[in-house]
C-alpha cells in the first residue's frame, strides 16, 4: 500500500478515516476524484474500534449470558458459566481486524492515498501533515469525529471512559456508571449481564433524555428487575481513591461505598482543536462543533464537514449518509441533501430500545394535544413468560390527525433492534394506523404487536 503521497495535488483531501471520512473518500473516488485520506490511528475511527462494533460484540455476549441464565429454569440441566473475557476478545478483535483489512483493500482498489498522519488546515486548499508534508486540493472534508469527555471534577482521572472499557479483560466486581445516555445505558446493561454489580449515577431524573418517557420508564423498570441499581438526581463533586478502588463524593458531602471501577459516560467532545480552523476562518459553535449548513458546507468555500465533528446526530449511518450525499453533490451533479428528520436509532440495552420519529411529548408540542393519538402494547415476551421472568416489553405508536398518520414508533423489547428498520421505512413513507391494521400479522412474534395495536 502506498502510505506516502506520490503527489501533493489532489481533488479531495479527507481528514479523518472514521465512518464519515471513509464513506466520503470512497464515494468521491467512485466519481473519479483523486483522493488523499489522513488518519493517524486505526481505520474505521470510533465506530469500528471503540464504538458500535466492539460494543455490539459485548452486547451479543451479554445476550448469550442472559439466555444461559434462563436455561436451567427452562429445563436445560446446565449451570451458567462466567464469560472468559480474554477468549471472547480474541474473537471480537479478529472480527475488527477483518474490517481493517477490508478497508485497506478497498482503499488500494479505489486508488485512494492513505497517509497515516494527523493533519491541520493551512488555508482553504492546503493541509499540513504532522511530518511537515503539505497537500493541496480544491475540496477539503473534515471528519475528525469526537472523543469521550470526563466531568470537570477532582479525581475524574481515577475513572475510565468508553475507550478504556474496550481495553478491559474482565468484568469488575462492582462498578459505578455515571451518566444516563446511550453509552451509560448500554455499558451498564452489558456489565450487569456479564457479572458485575452495576450502580448507575444519573444527574437528571430519567434515563435517555429525548426518548419517549413511558418507554424509558419501562426500560428503567426492566433494568432494576435485572439487578442494576439506578440513582437519579445525583450531583457528583469528586472521585476519591479507596483501598485500590474508588468512591464517589456527592455535592452534599456524602460518599458512596467502594467501587472497583467508575465509568464515565457523560458525553463526547468534537475533535476540533489544533485543526487550524480559526486561522482559516472555519466557524465552530459554542460546543466546538464545526458549523455546517444542510449541504454540509462550512463557513469557508470548498471546506466541508460531516459526522460527529458537526452537531448532527452522532450516529454512524448519519455520518455515512451525509458524506455520500455531499460527494454526490460535489462530483456527481446531485442536489440531494440528507433529510435529518425521522432518523431511526436503537439503544443496545437489555432488551434493546429503538425509536423513529416523534416522542409523544414532541408530537403534542408540534401538532397540539388534541391531534395526537397514542397506542400501546405492553406484554411479556414468550420466552420471559416461559421462564417466568418479570421483564416486560412496551411498544408504542404515536399518531396524528383524523387519518392517524404514524409520526412516532417506539419499541422496547426482544428483537426491537431488528424490527425497527422496516417500520422506519413505512413511517418515512407516511403510513397511517389503518395501513398497519390492514397488514396481516406474523404470529407468534413480538413484531406482530405493531400491527395489532388498539
Ligand atoms: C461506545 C460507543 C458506541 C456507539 N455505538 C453506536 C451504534 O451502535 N450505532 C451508531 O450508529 N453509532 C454509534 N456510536 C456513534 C458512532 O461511533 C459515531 O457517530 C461515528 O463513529 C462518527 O463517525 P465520524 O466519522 O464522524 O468520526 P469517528 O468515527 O470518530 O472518526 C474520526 C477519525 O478522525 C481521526 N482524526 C481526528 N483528528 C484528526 C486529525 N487532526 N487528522 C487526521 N485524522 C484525525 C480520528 O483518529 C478518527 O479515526 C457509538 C459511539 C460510541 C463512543
Ligand atoms: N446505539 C447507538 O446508536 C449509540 C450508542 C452509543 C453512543 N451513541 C452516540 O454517541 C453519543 C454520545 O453518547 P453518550 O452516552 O456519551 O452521550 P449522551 O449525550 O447520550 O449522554 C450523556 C449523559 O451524561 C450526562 N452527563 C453529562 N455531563 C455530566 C456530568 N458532568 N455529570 C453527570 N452526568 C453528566 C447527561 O445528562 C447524559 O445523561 C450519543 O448521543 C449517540 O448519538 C450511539
Amino acid at each position: 500500500m502506498n502510505t506516502r503521497p506520490a503527489t501533493s495535488e489532489f481533488d479531495l483531501i479527507v481528514i479523518g478515516g472514521g465512518s464519515g471520512g471513509l464513506a466520503g473518500a470512497f464515494r468521491a473516488a467512485e466519481h473519479g476524484a483523486r483522493v488523499a485520506l489522513l488518519e493517524p490511528h486505526l481505520l474505521g475511527g470510533t465506530c469500528v474500534n471503540v464504538g458500535c462494533v466492539p460494543k455490539k460484540a459485548m452486547w451479543l455476549a451479554a445476550e448469550v449470558a442472559a439466555k444461559m441464565k434462563l436455561a436451567p429454569t427452562l429445563g436445560f440441566p446446565v449451570q451458567p458459566a462466567a464469560l472468559n473475557w480474554p477468549e471472547f476478545i480474541v474473537h471480537r478483535e479478529r472480527y475488527i481486524e477483518g474490517i481493517h483489512s477490508s478497508y485497506r483493500r478497498r482503499l488500494d482498489a479505489a486508488g485512494i492515498v492513505l497517509a497515516p498522519m494527523r493533519a491541520h488546515l493551512v488555508d482553504s486548499r492546503t493541509v499540513e501533515c504532522e511530518n511537515g508534508t503539505r497537500l493541496r486540493a480544491r475540496h477539503l472534508l473534515i471528519a475528525t469525529g469526537g472523543r469521550p469527555e470526563r466531568p470537570d471534577i477532582p479525581g475524574a482521572d481515577l475513572g475510565v471512559v468508553s475507550d478504556d472499557f474496550f481495553q478491559w479483560r474482565a468484568a469488575p466486581a462492582r462498578v459505578a456508571v455515571v451518566g444516563g445516555g446511550y453509552i451509560a445505558v448500554e455499558l451498564a446493561g452489558v456489565l450487569q449481564a456479564l457479572g458485575s454489580r452495576v450502580e448507575m449515577y444519573v444527574r437528571g431524573s430519567h434515563l435517555l433524555r429525548g426518548f419517549d418517557h413511558d418507554v424509558v420508564e419501562q426500560l428503567t423498570e426492566d433494568y432494576r428487575q435485572s439487578g442494576v441499581r439506578i440513582c437519579f438526581d445525583q450531583h457528583l463533586a469528586a472521585v476519591e481513591p479507596d483501598s485500590g478502588g474508588v468512591r464517589l463524593r456527592s455535592a452534599d458531602g456524602s460518599a458512596s461505598d467502594r467501587y472497583d471501577a467508575v465509568l464515565f459516560a457523560t458525553g463526547r467532545r468534537p475533535n476540533s482543536e489544533r485543526l487550524g480552523l480559526e486561522a482559516v476562518g472555519v466557524a465552530t459553535d459554542a460546543d466546538g462543533c464545526i458549523a455546517v449548513n444542510e449541504r454540509h458546507e462550512t463557513s469557508v468555500e470548498g471546506v466541508y464537514a460531516v459526522g460527529d465533528i458537526t452537531a448532527n446526530a452522532q450516529l454512524t449511518p448519519v455520518a455515512i449518509a451525509a458524506a455520500r450525499r455531499l460527494m454526490d453533490r460535489v462530483y456527481g451533479g446531485s442536489q440531494a441533501v440528507l433529510d435529518q428528520r425521522d432518523i431511526p436509532t436503537v439503544v443496545f440495552s437489555h432488551p434493546p430500545f429503538g425509536q423513529v420519529g416523534l416522542t409523544e411529548a414532541d408530537a403534542r408540542a408540534e401538532h397540539g394535544s388534541e391531534a395526537v393519538h397514542v397506542y400501546r402494547a405492553a406484554f411479556r415476551p414468550m420466552l420471559n413468560a416461559l421462564a417466568d421472568v418479570p421483564q416486560r416489553s412496551l411498544f408504542k405508536l404515536v399518531c396524528v390527525g383524523e387519518d392517524r398518520r404514524v409520526v412516532g414508533i417506539h419499541l422496547m423489547g426482544e428483537a426491537a433492534d431488528e424490527i425497527l428498520q422496516g417500520f422506519a421505512v413505512a413511517l418515512k413513507r407516511g403510513i397511517t394506523l389503518q395501513d398497519l391494521r390492514e397488514t396481516v400479522a406474523i404470529h407468534p412474534t413480538s413484531a406482530e404487536e405493531v400491527v395489532l395495536m388498539r
